[in-house]
């Protein structure tokens, strides 16, 4: 079973001053699964029953209170095993019922998590007490729900409307100083007294010394009806405006706004029947997929499987100040790693220095960093202009240009100059790592990280290892990964690796149109209001086009049969449009790089076409906006199946975390192999071969598409017979 190791239960414990511990057990965060759930109950009604019992506190083993729900149980009532609503989802009754109604108070001692279903038992307690560092919260709408055990009617009367709505619609935390202060918590003590200083509190509730409260019930920080309508008005308009697709953070707006204008018990119930249909909606069973597949990057079989220990990375070297460098060894940095930052001249070096600077400013600047700690960060930055102080580094992560040779000189240098237990990274995003590795004997120590820009925001790194990297190596590699907070997806060694092979085929999709007669900026509009961060064209003037030219040569190179060959990029660069940085590429861009439309661009398109041999298509100038995101992601999906088959990715949901991650494909579709399964194998098929016989061998389906779909067979199925690059 998914991410419950054990089914769980709780434990009762009754001291000398007539106070019932119960503790929620359930490793590793103490979710509530059925067991722990009907646990919970029994040990509950045994509190109120004993005539020992005054009073009970709730807390959760291992200094952790609760990570609510256990997720893997929704992926029952998703799969369909389970139809109606389960007792698991009528807790919320017990809560009120039985915790809330108790003729005995209950106090809830949150130490580590509290989260979901976990915070929303502990706010059915009548006081709650937390460490400082406790992290709070109702990330229900991250898995496309909302609070399903009363968490929409209490919130909002123990911190308020407002913050209750931020707190639910952003899923964000807050720890338990921050709590105290909103009023979630009733005190903050350290981990060692927490215990007693909440049994303590519940004797004080019984001895009236403290309030006897009932969260559901309080009123005295609602706000009155008229404010309440502009906050509700307000963040309908918010979350209409940062999430069109998403039905789910409007139904939590609805529910709680439903309790405030007819009573919390009517607001329960209609929480109770929202959450019925959002834990069987789409966007839910894709974000449960996405929460699941995130953790599984982690499980390599083959490599995490073998007891390997990651050996300590101490001190790090990264090649080259450039953006992407600069952004690397920032990420480094913030992870406490001492970085030596290596660059060809002073000039360089200064430059990438301040790169780093720059980023770590500008969390200054957010308020997410204290002057104090960034003068700390940076003084982990040293710069170099030669190899003597890469003696003791213990990891490099080369990131210069791309250029094969260049790659060569650098890793034989290496070589000489790192001691033999360095693991050697290159973070290229296309080039076959054997070339670069091909003049050294160090074979079982290169590696791929793979960042994605900026690297110290993005949460990606694609770990790429080649068939003679050491497992050892890889499991370093991903414990810095886990370090610096990236998710890693391992993946085998080829030109593009999992990310840029499936970038790929999407910008040259959208060419091939816009070629056809297709209006470029109905691509990029279509494409994000389908949930990307932004279209094909505007992304190719965010990333330049001399990066995108020289990676598009990669490709020509390697797969040169299914390349869509066309000289719209080049034309442009040709007349100085680069993209964002020359300030004029497909959009015009002012000085607040604001884009706009420039009617100019037909020009390059007309002798794009007329060189490529093409004409307008009436059929696809015509094309419905369902089609232009076929047309966009179904040969991403056929590169996808290729990468799968190839046995690059070992997992299907890897390449959908690949894509959420690394493209920006909207998690709440699942990532790119979910959603492709949503279609069916045969649909994508027949319109890939539909549209090869008129468009070219670009969208001809592979061999694995071609099978799946004779066999009726979903694309996530494992691969059987891959020839694994793994
Ligand atoms: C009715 C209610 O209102 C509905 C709900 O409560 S919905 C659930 C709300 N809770 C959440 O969304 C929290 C989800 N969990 C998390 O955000 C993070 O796991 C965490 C912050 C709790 C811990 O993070 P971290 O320490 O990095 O550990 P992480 O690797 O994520 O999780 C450890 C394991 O616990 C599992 N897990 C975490 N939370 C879980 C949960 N709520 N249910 C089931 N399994 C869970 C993970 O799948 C993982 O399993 P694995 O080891 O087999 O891969």
């Amino acid at each position: 079973m998914k991410g419950s190791r054990t089914k769980g239960t709780t434990t009762i414990e009754v001291g000398a001053n007539g106070v019932a511990l119960i503790t929620l057990i359930h490793p590793p965060v103490n979710s509530l699964s059925s067991d722990v759930l009907n646990s919970l109950r029994d040990s509950y009604e045994q509190a109120l029953r004993r005539d020992d019992v005054k009073a009970i506190v709730i807390t959760g083993a291992k200094g952790k209170f609760s990570g609510g729900a256990d997720i893997s149980s929704f992926e029952k009532v998703q799969e369909g095993t389970v139809n109606e609503p389960t007792p698991d989802f009528k807790f919320s009754e017990v809560l009120g019922d039985t915790l809330e109604a108790a003729k005995k108070p209950s106090v809830a001692a949150i130490d580590g998590l509290a989260l979901g279903g976990g915070l929303e038992v502990a706010m059915a307690c009548h006081a709650r007490i937390s460490t400082p560092t406790a992290r709070l919260g109702l990330p229900e709408l991250q898995l496309g729900l909302i609070p399903g055990f009363g968490g929409t009617q209490r919130l909002p009367r123990l911190v308020g409307i407002a913050k209750a709505l931020e707190m639910m619609l952003t899923s964000k935390t807050v720890n338990g100083e921050e709590a105290h202060d909103l009023g979630l918590v009733d005190a903050v003590v350290s981990p060692n007294e927490l215990v007693s200083a909440a049994c303590q509190w519940a004797l004080d509730i019984l001895e009236c010394r403290r309030p006897w409260i009932a969260s559901l019930y309080k009123t005295e920080k609602l706000d009155s009806l008229g404010e309440a309508r502009e906050i509700f008005k307000f963040a309908r308009a918010q979350a209409q405006k940062q999430a069109p697709n998403l039905i789910h953070p409007i139904v939590c707006i609805d529910v709680v706004e439903h309790g405030i204008v007819s009573g919390p018990r009517a607001g329960l119930y209609k929480e109770f029947v929202s959450f019925q249909d959002l834990v069987r909606s789409y966007i839910s069973k894709s974000l449960v997929h996405i929460f699941f597949s995130q953790r599984g990057t982690t499980k390599v079989p083959g490599i995490t499987d073998l007891g390997l220990v990651p050996r300590q990375v101490k001190k790090v070297a990264v090649l080259g100040g450039g953006l992407m460098g600069s952004g690397i060894a920032t990420a480094l940095i913030l992870s406490n790693y001492p970085v030596i930052l290596k660059e060809v001249n002073d000039q360089f070096m200064q430059a990438g220095i301040g790169r780093v600077r720059a980023n770590l400013q500008s969390r200054v600047k957010k308020g997410k960093m204290t002057q104090d700690k960034f003068e700390k960060t940076l003084s982990l930055l040293k710069g170099s202009l030669d190899y003597e102080s890469f003696i003791d580094v213990d990891m490099v992560i080369e990131a210069v240009i791309e250029n094969v040779s260049l790659k060569q000189q650098i890793f034989s240098d290496l070589e000489k100059y790192c001691p033999p237990h360095c693991i050697l990274a290159s973070n290229t995003s296309t080039i076959d790592l054997n070339l670069i590795g091909k003049q050294t004997k160090s074979q079982d120590r290169i590696i791929g990280a793979h960042f994605f820009s900026p690297a110290h925001v993005m949460p990606l790194l694609e770990i790429v290892r080649t068939k003679q990297t050491s497992p050892q190596v890889i499991v370093d590699l991903m414990d810095v990964g886990k370090k610096i907070k990236k998710t890693p997806i391992v993946v085998g060694n080829c030109t593009g690796f999992a990310v840029n092979r499936m970038f790929f085929p999407y910008t040259q999709a959208a060419i091939l149109l816009v070629e056809h007669g297709v209006d470029l900026y109905l691509i990029d509009r279509v494409i994000t209001e389908f949930g990307m961060p932004m279209g094909p064209f505007r992304l190719a003037d965010l990333v330049g086009f001399g990066v995108a030219i020289a990676t598009g040569m990669q490709f020509v190179e390697n797969f040169a049969e299914r390349t869509y060959k066309s000289l719209l990029l080049p034309l442009m660069q040709e007349d100085k449009r680069g993209g964002e940085t020359t300030r004029k590429g497909f959009y015009l861009y002012d000085d607040r790089r604001k884009a706009k439309q420039d009617p100019e661009l037909r020009k390059y398109i007309e002798k794009a076409r007329s060189v490529s041999g093409v004409a307008v298509d009436p059929k696809l100038a015509r094309l419905s906006e369902e089609d232009i995101v076929e047309m966009i992601f179904f040969p991403v999906v056929n590169e996808a199946c290729r990468v799968f088959a190839e046995g690059i990715a070992v997992k299907a949901a890897d390449l959908d975390i690949a894509s959420v991650m690394g493209m920006g494909f909207p998690p709440y579709r699942g990532g790119i192999m979910f959603w492709a399964d949503s279609f069916g194998s045969k649909y994508i098929y027949s319109r890939l071969e539909e549209w090869s016989k008129t468009y070219g061998e670009f969208f001809e389906p592979c061999a694995f598409l071609a099978e799946r779909s004779a066999k009726g067979a979903p694309l996530s199925s494992p691969v059987e017979h891959a020839k694994s690059r793994l």
